[in-house]
Formats: structure tokens, C-alpha cells, sequence
């Protein structure tokens, strides 16, 4: 068996072993078998990392924004140039598909890309003031170290994400990728190397979020948090940085519904709801969690949907006529198998999936079955518990008043996706529907210019475009008063 590689913490522009003589194993969810391994980092590599950040900080804000877009357009090259690699490390971290997989890592070159381009576009306002001989200036300035923490189901396009922005604003970064999926993650710290970024411009650590993340969050030197993740999580790193006031940026958990009017184009709308429920095992923010299919056109749209879910294949995530791989680990799994018990118990019934696949090529792995419960009813556990996974609740309506209260019968409010061909239930759904992101007559997926925003416990905000980018600025008010 090949050497397991043992990742260090990316501190200052050094690789070092963390003092804690600990490390964390990091486990592919397709074989159960050991990748590689990365540092149990202490809350004193926290400190050393933040040190460093803030040390850093102090010429990278002096730079002009163009001078550090520049360096941030080599790492993107250098990204792209490594594609493959970082690809297959993905695949071997968390389990999604090598063509997810390597769409990934180009969506994380676009994401500090698209940060690029607003490098000439931090602009302040002078405005004018009621007292004689007199202006007011606001400028647009980098808030300091920056601390970001990313979930496990996009480690690495969550990480592009944010240093991006983070860092063409002037900021330096430390960034904590979870324990489950860091390794594409730290390999961009050699990459950053590569492309000349200055020591302790950005900073990688591994650990548990519970000791290594407070720590990050609860020190003064942290001036932003931003963090992916789950909303219990969440809510914990809101209340451990308001102890420093520190701006927190938040993108949570969802719950989206996806509606079907009578009038939808009910193809369409079957790839549509299949992919945003399955795609990448059903382990992004924005999918398709619960379904509402009018009852005019249920059963035709049923009969479809179920026979195309049936037809996903399931297996090694690095073949390419592979639909679906597994889940990330094994608590997951059985998160799933729990969800499907509750379920049944409350009166579902299962239209398909609901269990570990057959076959010996599934003995080892997180694997779960493309499920469908049918026979749900709006107080059911699934509708309302985000399940995160390859689980979908189907439940008929016959209004639009019945549909919207089904949709906001919820206490996330990320995103929503609508299948209608009226203006007016468009419009309708656009003025009701309390959710920060709508997809119409389309499936989920962001695009970076516009506003990945989650209301209620979904997040606090935003990222993505440029009220994204305005996130890892602060700004400082001038008045000036000249002789007459
Ligand atoms: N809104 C969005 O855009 C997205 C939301 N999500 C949500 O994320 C969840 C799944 O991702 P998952 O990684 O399990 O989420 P978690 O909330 O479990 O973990 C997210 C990150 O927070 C860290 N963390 C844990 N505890 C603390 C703490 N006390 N202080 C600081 N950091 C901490 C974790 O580190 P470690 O794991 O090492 O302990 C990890 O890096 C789902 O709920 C999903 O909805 C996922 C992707 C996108
Ligand atoms: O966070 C998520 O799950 C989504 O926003 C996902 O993350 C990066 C990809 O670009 C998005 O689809």
C-alpha cells in the first residue's frame, strides 16, 4: 500500500506539525479507506496563525486592490494548472463525482476570478455636506484578518469562495476547512506559494471546529468570521464572536421546496428536481429537500420522476457513467437510515430507495439508495428536518394560498425553486415565497454575480456578487472642512 501522506499546518508560508503529536484521519466514503492524514492543530497554532495573518495584513491593505488581484489571477492559474490533482483528491475526500469533482475546482477558480474584477471596483461616495465649505468622504476599507470556516460538501469552491473576496479587499485570511474533507483545501496553500502570495497572507489550519474553530472565532485579532455550515454551528460561532462584536457572515442550512403548478412543463420540471435533489448525493444547501406536485398533474409527473430516479446509477464515483456516489461518512449515513425510519413511522410510504444498495461493491462505504417517500403530509419530520442527502418528500397541493403556506411553513429560508409558465403565479411566488434565493422554471445552482442569501436560520449576510464582496469591507466616514 502507497505511503499515507501526512498534511501539515500552512502557518506564515511554512508547512509545520502541530505540538499536539495528533493527527486526524481523512477517509474516503466510497472504501472506507484511510487517504491521508492531517494535524489535530492547538489553540496556540491558532494564535501563531492569526499573528501571522495580522502581521501580513499590515502591507497587503497598502498594496493597490489591481497589485493584489494580480497575485490572486496567478493562484487562479495555478488552480487550473493542478485541476486534475485537486480533482482526484476531492473524489477521494468527500466522495462526489470526479466530473463534480473537477467542475469544483474550475468553479473555485471562477469564484476568485470573479473576486478579481472587483478589484477596481472598491469604491467609496463623497458627498455633500449641509455645513459650508465642507465634504463628506466614505471610504471602503479592508476590515483586517479574516477567519473562514467551510462545510464538507464543496471544501474546496467554499474556500474560493472566501479568500477571493476576502483577500482581493485587502484582508489576510486564516481558513479551518472541517476535519471531513481538508485536504484539497490545504493543497492550495502550496499553490499560493507558487503564485507568490506573501507569508501570512493566507493561512490554512486543520482541527475540530470545537477547539480550533472557538479559538479562531473568540480572538480579538479576528475581525470577520465567515463561515459555511450547519445552523446549529452556526449559531454557535454568533454567539462565541459576539463577545468582540466580530462581523459574522453566515451561510446555513435549507430546507427548499420545490413547487410544480398544473401549467409547468412537466419534463423540464422532472430533470430539474432530479438533479437538484440528487446531484452530488444530495449534499448541497440548495436542494430540492421537499416537493409539492399539484394534484392535476401528480400522477403523469410521478410516473416519470419515479422511473428517472430508479434509472440513477449509483456506485464508484470516479466512473464516469456514475449519477450518484455516496455520503460523506458514515454519521451521515445513518442519518439517512434514521430520517427513512421517522418517516415511515409518521405514515410515509416509500416509493423507491430507502436503504443501503445491493451488491458487494457496497459493503464498504457510506452508500444510500436515491430514496422517494410519498403519502407525506406537512407535519411529517422529513418536510421540515433538513435531511442534506438523497431523500425526497413528495406531497400534492391544489392552491396556490395552500402551496405558499406549505413553502413557508419552514424555519430556513434559503432557497426555492418554482415550475410555472403564468407571469402572474411567477410574480405571485416572487412577492410570497419568503426565501433569499428563487429559481424559476430551472433547477438550483448560483451564479457569482448575483446573491447567495438565506433568511431565518439559514444565514446572516450573504456571499457571492457584489454585496458579497461588500461583506469583507468596512467603512470609515470623513468630514472635511477647508478655509473659504
Ligand atoms: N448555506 C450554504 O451555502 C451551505 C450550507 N451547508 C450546511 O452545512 C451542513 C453540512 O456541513 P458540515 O460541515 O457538516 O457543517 P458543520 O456545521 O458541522 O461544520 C461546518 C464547519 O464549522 C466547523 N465548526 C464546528 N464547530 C465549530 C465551532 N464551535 N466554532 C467554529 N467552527 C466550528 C466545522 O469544523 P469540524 O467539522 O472540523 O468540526 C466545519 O469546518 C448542512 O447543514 C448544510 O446545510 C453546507 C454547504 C453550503
Ligand atoms: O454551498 C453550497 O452547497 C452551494 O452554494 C454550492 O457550493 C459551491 C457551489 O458553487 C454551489 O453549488
Amino acid at each position: 500500500m502507497s505511503e499515507i501522506k501526512e498534511y501539515q499546518l500552512f502557518i506564515d508560508g511554512k508547512w509545520i506539525t502541530s505540538t499536539s503529536g495528533e493527527t486526524i484521519d481523512v477517509v474516503n466514503p466510497a472504501t472506507e479507506e484511510l487517504v491521508a492524514r492531517v494535524q489535530n492543530g492547538t489553540t496556540e497554532e491558532a494564535q501563531m496563525a492569526l499573528e501571522a495573518a495580522e502581521l501580513a495584513q499590515k502591507s497587503w491593505k497598502k498594496l493597490p486592490a489591481r497589485e493584489r488581484a494580480e497575485m490572486l489571477y496567478k493562484l487562479v492559474d495555478e488552480i487550473k494548472a493542478n485541476a486534475d490533482e485537486l480533482a482526484e483528491l476531492l473524489v477521494k475526500e468527500q466522495g462526489k463525482l470526479l466530473k463534480v469533482a473537477k467542475m469544483e475546482v474550475a468553479v473555485t477558480a471562477s469564484f476568485i476570478e470573479y473576486a478579481c474584477e472587483g478589484a477596481r471596483r472598491i469604491e467609496g461616495d463623497i458627498i455633500p455636506s449641509d455645513n459650508p465649505n465642507e465634504q463628506i468622504w466614505i471610504q471602503k476599507i479592508p476590515r483586517g484578518v479574516v477567519v473562514a470556516i467551510t462545510a464538507w460538501n464543496f471544501p474546496l469552491a467554499l474556500a474560493g469562495r472566501k479568500i477571493g473576496p476576502a483577500l482581493v479587499a485587502g484582508n489576510t485570511v486564516v481558513i479551518k476547512p472541517t476535519s471531513e474533507t481538508p485536504l484539497a483545501t490545504l493543497e492550495l496553500g502550496n499553490l499560493a506559494k507558487k503564485a507568490g502570495l506573501p507569508d501570512g497572507v493566507l493561512n490554512i489550519l486543520t482541527g475540530p471546529g470545537r477547539a480550533m474553530g472557538n479559538a479562531l472565532v473568540e480572538s480579538p485579532i479576528t475581525k470577520m468570521v465567515t463561515m459555511t455550515g450547519s445552523t446549529p454551528v452556526g449559531q454557535r460561532i454568533a454567539r462565541n464572536a459576539a463577545q468582540n462584536l466580530t462581523h459574522v457572515q453566515l451561510e446555513l442550512g435549507g430546507k427548499a421546496p420545490f413547487i410544480v403548478f398544473e401549467d409547468a412543463d412537466i419534463e423540464a420540471a422532472v430533470d430539474a428536481a432530479l438533479h437538484s435533489r440528487f446531484d452530488n448525493c444530495g449534499q448541497v444547501c440548495t436542494c430540492n429537500e421537499r416537493m409539492y406536485v399539484h394534484e392535476g398533474i401528480y400522477d403523469s409527473f410521478m410516473e416519470k420522476f419515479i422511473a428517472k430516479t430508479k434509472a440513477l446509477k449509483v456506485g464508484d464515483p470516479m466512473l464516469d457513467e456514475t449519477d450518484m456516489g455516496p455520503k460523506v461518512n458514515a454519521s451521515e449515513l445513518k442519518h439517512m437510515e434514521h430520517l427513512v425510519e421517522v418517516s415511515l413511522k409518521e405514515g410515509a410510504t416509500l416509493a423507491t430507495g430507502g436503504k443501503r444498495p445491493e451488491g458487494s461493491q457496497f459493503d464498504k462505504g457510506y452508500w444510500f439508495e436515491p430514496t422517494v417517500l410519498i403519502n407525506v403530509t406537512q407535519d411529517m419530520t422529513i418536510v421540515h428536518e433538513e435531511s442534506f442527502g438523497p431523500i425526497l418528500p413528495v406531497l400534492k397541493f391544489k392552491t396556490f394560498d395552500e402551496v405558499v403556506g406549505y413553502a413557508n411553513d419552514c424555519e430556513y429560508g434559503l432557497a426555492a425553486m418554482v415550475f410555472t409558465n403564468d407571469m402572474n403565479t411567477i410574480m405571485k411566488c416572487n412577492d410570497e415565497l419568503e426565501y433569499g434565493e428563487i429559481y424559476v422554471n430551472r433547477g438550483h445552482g448560483e451564479q457569482h454575480q448575483g446573491f447567495h442569501n438565506g433568511y431565518k436560520l439559514s444565514g446572516s449576510g450573504g456571499e457571492d456578487g457584489k454585496y458579497g464582496f461588500e461583506q469583507y469591507l468596512e467603512k470609515k466616514t470623513f468630514y472635511i472642512r477647508h478655509k473659504a
